[in-house]
């Protein structure tokens, strides 16, 4: 029998539309939400990710504003630039797509950014409340992984969960969020040993280590929900996953396609969290 599959695209757009209803209740006490994008230097994919976040915010009214720097831009430019933002009355969300050009340091900009409008969730003060349960912007993509695993009515707690990467916007925070909820995480990552040993344990995979078709059939126990957060381009230049669906499709009970899984949610809790952010504007 074939894995249910956990339709991103889907639950995206039924989180999307509720979205839609509270920029309306928004707009009828005068505000519209506003999310700022900040792109610099002209890498390829980032330009087309920038696109689709502007696109989204626009069909649920939203407004949107694209700052486009040159790829030359001094950090000093850039943080200015934050910190003008970061002023606005308009614009309730800040993200600032990564990853920037190598002459400028990412952290440095990040904690530049007001947490009231950290809707990517990245910046040090958002990652210490996310870790103590603190009420803030979760990141994105591991938020977006707990709405699908919420929406598909799998059970975390009291579930071992195993994370396959570390970095400091999938990996690290995924593990705090799924603990949250009473999962027992384990992480491994590039350096652990006889990685299928561990992962064979998951009644939750999360595959979060940015290798095409890296987890293979042997990482899988029978039943497991496998959670695909890989966005990578095969040899024919085709988008696919870290999992190789053709592979675990069988043995996992769930699992999450590429395209049309994590990717779509990412989006979608960006509209989320730049709404709360609004809200929140209104409200204090
Ligand atoms: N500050 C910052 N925040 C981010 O959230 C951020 C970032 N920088 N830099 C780049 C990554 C990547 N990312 C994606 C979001 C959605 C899809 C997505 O919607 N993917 C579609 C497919 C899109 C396609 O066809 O190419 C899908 O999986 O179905 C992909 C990738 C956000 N990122």
């Amino acid at each position: 029998m074939s894995s249910a599959i956990i339709n991103g695209k889907e639950i995206g757009q039924e989180i999307r539309n509720a979205v839609a209803e509270r920029v309306i209740r928004l707009k009828e006490q005068g505000l519209t939400p506003g999310l700022a994008v900040v792109l610099v230097g002209d890498n390829q994919a980032s330009a087309t990710y920038v696109r689709n976040k502007q696109k989204s915010c626009e069909a649920i009214g939203m407004y949107s504003e694209l700052i486009k720097l040159p790829e030359e831009t001094k950090q000093e430019e850039l943080l200015t630039q934050i910190q003008q933002l970061n002023q606005r009355e308009d614009i309730h969300g800040i993200l600032v797509q990564l990853p920037l050009p190598k002459h400028i340091d990412e952290d440095t900009v990040i904690a530049t950014i007001a947490v009231e409008k950290d809707v990517d969730g990245f910046s040090p003060v958002s990652v210490g409340k996310m870790m103590l349960g603190q009420e803030t912007f979760l990141p994105c993509t591991p938020f977006g992984v707990m709405k699908l695993l919420e929406y598909s009515g799998i059970e975390i707690a009291g579930k071992h969960a195993v994370i396959v990467g570390r970095s400091h916007i999938v990996g690290k925070p995924m593990g705090q969020l799924l603990l949250q909820k009473d999962a027992t995480v384990t992480y491994t990552h590039s350096k652990t040993p006889d990685l299928p040993s561990f992962t064979k344990q998951a009644d939750i995979l999360i595959a979060a280590v940015g290798r095409a078709n890296f987890i293979t059939k042997e990482h899988v126990k029978e039943g497991a929900v496998v959670i695909d957060v890989g966005i990578n381009r095969d040899d024919n230049n085709k988008l696919c996953g870290d999992v190789n669906f053709a592979e675990v499709d069988g043995i996992a009970s769930h699992i999450t396609p590429v395209p049309g899984g994590v990717g779509p949610m990412t989006i979608t809790m960006l509209l989320f969290n730049t709404v709360q952010a609004a809200e929140n504007k209104l409200a204090n």
